[in-house]
C-alpha cells in the first residue's frame, strides 16, 4: 500500500510499497524512529488514517476476505470486535465522563447479545485477567481516577474484550514510567501466550521488541527496508539502516562509553528524494546506485528480506 498527503505545495509520500502479512498467533513489531511511518501503517489497516491521507493499494485482505470498499458501519463493525487497537496515551482511548467498567462493558455491548449480567460478570473477568484490583470496585471508577498504568490495563481490557484476533499495539508502553512499562509489557507478553490473537507491536525500543515480537519489520522514511524473524535481525543484520538502530541500543557492557547514534534525522515528507535509497543520505556504505535508483527488496534467507543495493549491486561489500 501507499499513503501519500496533499499538502499546501503538493503531493508527498509517506508510505510506499508498504506489503506484508500477519500470520495466525504472531506477533509482528514494527520498528523505527519517529516519522518512519509505523503509526501511518496501523491508522491504514484500521482504516482510521488522517481526513488528508490518501490510501492506494492493491491487495488487503483480513481473513482472506477483502478490505476494499467497505463502508464505515462495516469498519464499525470489525474494530473492536476483530481488530482493536492499544495506543501509547490511555486516555486518548478512554472517555473521561464514563466509568471504566461501563467503557469496557460496551464493546460487548455493542458486539454481542449477551444479557445485562453476563456482559458485568465477562467485563468483571477481564478486569481481573488485565490485573485490575479490586474489580468489582473498580467497575465504577472514572479513568481520572486511576494511574496511568491502570488507565493502559483499562485501555487493554477494551481492546481484549471481544477476544479480536488482531491487536494493534501502538507504543503501549512508552507513556508510562519505567517500573509500570515492564509491568504492561509482562501483562502483554502474558496475553501473548494465553490468547489466540495476533498482534502488531509498534515500538522503537528493540528490548521490548525483542521481549515480545516474533518478527520483525524495520521502517525507514515510509518504506520497510528490513524485515524478519526477531532472533535472525539481532542476530544477522543485513540494512546498514538497521545494525545502526541495533548499535544504539543500550547495554550494560557499554556503560561508560558513548552510545551510538545514527547521524542525521528522518527526512521531513518534503524532503524526501524520490526513486532513491531514503536511507542514502546517512548510510556509511553509499556508493554511487544508492543516490540514483530506489534499491528492490533481496531475499536472504527464508522470511529474512532486506532493501538496500549492497545486496544486490554491491556483492562482496556484504560484511
Ligand atoms: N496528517 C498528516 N499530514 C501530513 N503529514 C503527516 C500527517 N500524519 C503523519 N504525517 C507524516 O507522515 C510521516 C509518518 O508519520 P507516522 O506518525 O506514521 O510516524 P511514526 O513512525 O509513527 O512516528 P512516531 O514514532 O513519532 O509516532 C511523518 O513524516 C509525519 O510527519
Amino acid at each position: 500500500m501507499n499513503v501519500s498527503f496533499e499538502l499546501v505545495n503538493g503531493n508527498y509520500k509517506a508510505l510506499e510499497n508498504i506489503t506484508f502479512s500477519v500470520y495466525p498467533n504472531e506477533v509482528v513489531g514494527i520498528v523505527g524512529e519517529s516519522g518512519c511511518g509505523k503509526s501511518l501503517t496501523s491508522q491504514a489497516i484500521l482504516s482510521v488514517l488522517p481526513k488528508n491521507a490518501i490510501l492506494e493499494y492493491e491487495k488487503m485482505e483480513y481473513k482472506q476476505v477483502s478490505l476494499r470498499g467497505l463502508r464505515d458501519k462495516d469498519w464499525r463493525e470489525i474494530r473492536g470486535k476483530d481488530i482493536s487497537m492499544i495506543f501509547q496515551e490511555p486516555m486518548s482511548a478512554l472517555n473521561p465522563l464514563i466509568t471504566v467498567g461501563k467503557q469496557i462493558a460496551e464493546v460487548l455491548k455493542v458486539h454481542t447479545s449477551h444479557s445485562k449480567d453476563e456482559i458485568k460478570k465477562q467485563t468483571i473477568e477481564m478486569m481481573k485477567k488485565v490485573g485490575l484490583p479490586r474489580a468489582e470496585e473498580l467497575y465504577k471508577t472514572y479513568p481520572h481516577q486511576l494511574s496511568g498504568g491502570m488507565q493502559q490495563r483499562v485501555a487493554i481490557a477494551i481492546a481484549l474484550i471481544a477476544d479480536p484476533d488482531l491487536i494493534i499495539a501502538d507504543e503501549p508502553t512508552t507513556a508510562l514510567d519505567v517500573t509500570i512499562q515492564a509491568q504492561i509489557l509482562a501483562l502483554l507478553k502474558k496475553i501473548k501466550s494465553e490468547q489466540k490473537s495476533s498482534m502488531i507491536f509498534i515500538s522503537h525500543d528493540w528490548g521490548v521488541i525483542r521481549n515480545i515480537c516474533d518478527r520483525v519489520l524495520v521502517m525507514y522514511a515510509g518504506h520497510i527496508v528490513e524485515e524478519g524473524a526477531v532472533s535472525e535481525i539481532l542476530k544477522n543484520p543485513k540494512h546498514p539502516y538497521t545494525k545502526s538502530l541495533i548499535q544504539s541500543i543500550p547495554d550494560h557492557r557499554k556503560r561508560g562509553m558513548e552510545l551510538f547514534t545514527i547521524p542525521g534525522k528522518v527526512p521531513s515528507l518534503q524532503d524526501r528524494k524520490i526513486g532513491v535509497c531514503p536511507f542514502a543520505d546517512r548510510c556509511f556504505h553509499r556508493f554511487d546506485a544508492c543516490h540514483i535508483e530506489m534499491p528492490m527488496t533481496k531475499e536472504i534467507e527464508g522470511t529474512h528480506t532486506v532493501k538496500c543495493h549492497l545486496y544486490t549491486k554491491g556483492a562482496g561489500l556484504t560484511s
